[in-house]
C-alpha cells in the first residue's frame, strides 16, 4: 500500500479517497464471490441430496398430483395459493380442501342458483412460488411453473424432495393416481380440442348424471352402433344424453367444435389420432362447419368467401377444413372399437348427405320441444315424493327425510340438495296429481325442456304454487319470446337497410369513377364538347346496375354478384328467388346468403 502511496504521491492524487475505493472493490467482489460459491454450493447440495420430479400438464401425472394437492389440509396453513373459478386448468380440483369457502362437495359446477351457474372454487399452489409440504417423513418442496410464460398457457409441477432413493416419489405419484382414480369413478372427464397445438386439453369433470334423469319421448332408444347424429331444437337434452351415456359406460369425453378458429384437416387429423380407444368422440357444431362454401374435393379450404361472410375472410378465421378431411378422420375413427362417435346439430337440414353415410352416422336421433309427456316426466324428476307405506301424517317433511326417496334416484345427483332450505316432500300420489296438472298446463311441443327445468329449478321450493303458476309462466314466455322475435326483425331490417345504403354508396363510386375514366378517354374528343361525362355515363351506369332505389331490387343484385362469385357445390339454391308467401325474416336471410346450404336428405326413420 505504501509502494503504491509514493507512487501515485507525485501524481498528486488524493491517496485517501483511493485507497478507500479500492477497499470498496476489494470487499464487494468478496461478497459477491461468496454469493456465487454459496449458491453453487447450494445447487450442488440440491443435486446431490435433493431428488427432483418434473410433471408438464400435457401428461396425466400432473392431473393426479394437482389432484392429490389439492385434497392436502396443508392449504389451510399456506400464506399463499391461488383461488381459481376457471375450469380450464387440467386439474380435477374442483373439491373443497380446507372445507372453508365450499360448503357442499357435490355440488354440479353447473348447478343453477337463481337462474346462475354456480360456481366452484378451488384452490392450486401459487405460480412461482415454493410450497413445503409434509409427506411420510419427508418435506416436499413444490413449485408449480408456466411452461411457456410468452404464451399464458402450459403448466408444470416440480417436486423435490431430500431422500436417499427415489421411493418416496414413487408412493406419492402412485397415491395420488389411485385417488384420482376413485374420485374420477364418480365423474365424467370431458376434454376439449386444442386446434392451436393439435393436442387434446382437460377442461373439467362432472358428476355421472343416471340415463333414468333423461326424460326421452317414449320408444326414443338408442341402439348400440358407432355413430350417432343426435339432431334438433336447442335445449332438449342432446348433450345431457351424451353425458349420462359417458357416465353409463364409464367413458370420458373428448369435445371437438367444428367451427372453432384454426381447425384444418391437419389438426382434426392429428387430433383424431390422439383420440384413447375408449371414449365418447362428441363433434359439436356440425352444421356451423358446414354452412360454408364446402366441396368434396379436398382442395377446397371450406372457408367463407368474402362474398357469402363479410366478416369473416380466409384469412382471419385460419380455417381451413374440408368436407372430405372431415369425412376421412371421421372413418378412422370409427374404425376404432370401443369408440362411439356422437354429433349434434340444431341445424339437420344443413348438412352433408355424406355425413351421415353407414359406419359414419347411422344412427339419427330427433330431439324435439318438450311434449306433455316429458313435462309430466321432468316434474316428477324434481320433486321428491314419498312411498305411501312410509307416509306420515303431515303433508310436508324436512328435506332429511329425501335420502330415502325414490324418485330421487333419477335426479343428477347435486340437484337433489338446497342446502339451508326445506325442501317439501310430498305424497306420491299428490306429486303425481301435481305432475298431470302440470303437464296438461304446459303446450306440447312448444317450450324446450330446458326451460321448464329452469321454471322447476326457480320454484324448487314450491310444488304446490309452481303448477298453480305456470300458466302465468308460460304467457311470460310468450311475450318474452314475441319480444325477442319483434327485436331479431327490427335487428335484420336495421341490417338490410344498411346493406341497401351501401349498395347505393358503391354505385355512386362506381358513377364517379366511370365518370372520372371516361372523362380521361376519347370520348371526349368523339363528342367534340370540353366536359366529358355526359355523352355516355349514364347509360354504362344503368346497363350495369339499375338505378331502382329499393332496397329490394338492390338485394337481388348484390345477391346475383354472390351467387356469381360462390365456389357452391349446391344446385339447389332458391337465394334470389322471388320468395312468394315467404316471411321477411326468411328471405331476407336467404338472401344474404346464409341458407346456401340447403336440406338434401329427408327426415330419417324414427329410431326405436
Ligand atoms: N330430455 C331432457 N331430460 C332431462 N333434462 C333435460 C332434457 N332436455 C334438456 N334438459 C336439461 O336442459 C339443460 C340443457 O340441455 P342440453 O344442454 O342437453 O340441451 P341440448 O339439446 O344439448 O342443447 P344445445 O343444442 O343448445 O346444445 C340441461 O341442464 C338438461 O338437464
Amino acid at each position: 500500500m505504501d509502494a503504491l502511496k509514493n507512487m501515485l504521491s507525485p501524481l498528486g492524487m488524493n491517496t485517501n479517497a483511493l485507497q478507500d475505493t479500492l477497499k470498496l472493490v476489494v470487499i464487494g467482489g468478496t461478497v459477491e464471490t461468496a454469493r456465487r460459491i454459496s449458491v453453487s454450493a447450494w445447487n450442488g447440495f440440491v443435486d446431490s441430496f435433493f431428488l427432483t420430479a418434473h410433471f408438464s400438464q400435457e401428461d396425466y401425472p400432473y392431473d393426479w398430483l394437482m389432484h392429490w394437492l389439492s385434497k392436502q389440509p396443508a392449504w389451510g396453513r399456506s400464506r399463499e395459493f391461488d383461488i381459481t373459478t376457471r375450469t380450464v386448468t387440467r386439474s380435477g380440483i374442483t373439491q373443497s380442501t380446507t372445507g372453508d369457502l365450499e360448503e357442499d362437495e357435490d355440488e354440479d359446477e353447473e348447478a343453477l342458483i337463481h337462474g346462475r351457474k354456480k360456481r366452484k372454487v378451488a384452490f392450486l399452489p401459487s405460480l412461482d412460488t415454493t410450497h413445503t409440504i409434509y409427506y411420510r417423513g419427508h418435506w416436499l418442496r413444490i413449485t408449480r411453473t408456466r411452461r411457456y410464460p410468452d404464451y399464458g398457457h402450459g403448466a408444470a409441477l416440480k417436486i423435490s424432495v431430500v431422500a436417499r432413493s427415489n421411493d418416496i416419489l414413487k408412493k406419492l405419484v402412485l397415491e395420488a393416481k389411485r385417488e384420482y382414480e376413485k374420485d374420477a369413478e364418480h365423474r365424467v372427464h370431458i376434454f376439449l380440442a386444442d386446434t392451436t397445438y393439435g393436442c387434446w386439453r382437460w377442461n373439467g369433470a362432472r358428476q355421472k348424471r343416471p340415463l333414468s334423469s333423461i326424460v326421452l319421448q317414449p320408444g326414443v332408444r338408442i341402439p348400440f352402433r358407432r355413430g350417432y347424429l343426435l339432431h334438433g331444437v336447442p335445449g332438449s337434452g342432446k348433450t345431457s344424453l351424451i353425458h349420462s351415456l359417458a357416465g353409463e359406460l364409464g367413458l370420458d369425453i373428448y369435445v371437438v367444435s367444428l367451427s372453432s378458429k384454426g381447425m384444418s384437416d391437419n389438426t382434426l387429423t392429428t387430433l383424431m389420432s390422439h383420440v384413447p380407444s375408449r371414449c365418447i368422440l362428441l363433434l359439436e357444431d356440425l352444421d356451423a362447419a358446414f354452412t360454408r362454401s364446402v366441396s368434396r374435393d379436398s382442395s377446397s379450404t371450406g372457408v367463407p368467401t368474402a362474398s357469402n361472410s363479410p366478416n369473416n375472410t380466409n384469412e382471419s378465421d385460419g380455417s381451413t377444413l374440408s368436407l372430405s378431411g372431415l369425412l376421412n378422420s371421421l372413418d378412422g375413427v370409427a374404425a376404432a372399437e370401443g369408440r362411439l362417435l356422437f354429433a349434434t346439430t340444431n341445424h339437420i337440414e344443413r348438412l352433408d348427405p355424406a355425413l351421415s353415410r353407414p359406419g359414419r352416422m347411422d344412427v339419427w336421433v330427433n330431439f324435439t320441444h318438450a311434449t306433455k309427456w316429458q313435462a309430466e316426466g321432468i316434474f316428477k324428476c324434481f320433486f321428491p315424493s314419498k312411498p305411501k307405506a312410509s307416509l306420515s301424517s303431515s303433508s310436508t317433511t324436512p328435506a332429511t327425510e329425501e335420502k330415502t326417496d325414490i324418485s330421487q334416484k333419477n335426479l343428477p345427483l347435486p340437484k337433489r340438495k338446497t342446502l339451508g332450505h326445506t325442501i317439501p316432500v310430498l305424497e306420491e300420489a299428490e306429486i303425481a296429481e301435481l305432475a298431470k296438472r302440470f303437464a296438461d298446463a304446459i303446450p306440447e311441443g312448444e317450450l324446450s325442456v330446458a326451460a321448464l327445468q329452469g321454471y322447476l329449478l326457480k320454484n324448487k321450493l314450491r310444488p304446490r304454487e309452481c303448477v298453480d303458476e305456470v300458466g302465468e309462466w308460460i304467457i311470460q314466455e310468450r311475450e318474452m319470446r314475441e319480444k325477442l322475435k319483434k327485436e331479431k326483425a327490427e335487428k335484420l331490417e336495421r341490417k338490410e337497410r344498411a346493406k341497401a345504403k351501401k349498395v347505393h354508396r358503391v354505385e355512386a363510386v362506381l358513377k364517379l369513377d366511370s365518370a372520372t375514366s371516361c372523362g380521361g378517354s376519347t370520348v371526349i374528343n368523339s363528342s367534340g364538347e370540353s366536359t366529358p361525362t355526359e355523352p355516355i355515363m349514364p347509360v354504362i351506369i344503368s346497363n350495369s346496375k339499375s338505378e331502382s332505389s329499393s332496397s329490394s331490387e338492390s338485394d337481388s343484385s348484390n345477391g346475383g354478384i354472390e351467387a356469381d362469385t360462390e365456389e357452391s357445390i349446391t344446385s339447389e339454391e332458391e337465394i334470389d328467388k322471388p320468395a312468394g308467401g315467404i316471411s321477411t325474416i326468411n328471405s331476407t336471410t336467404k338472401e344474404s346468403g346464409k341458407e346456401k346450404w340447403v336440406a338434401v336428405r329427408a327426415q330419417p326413420e324414427p329410431v326405436d
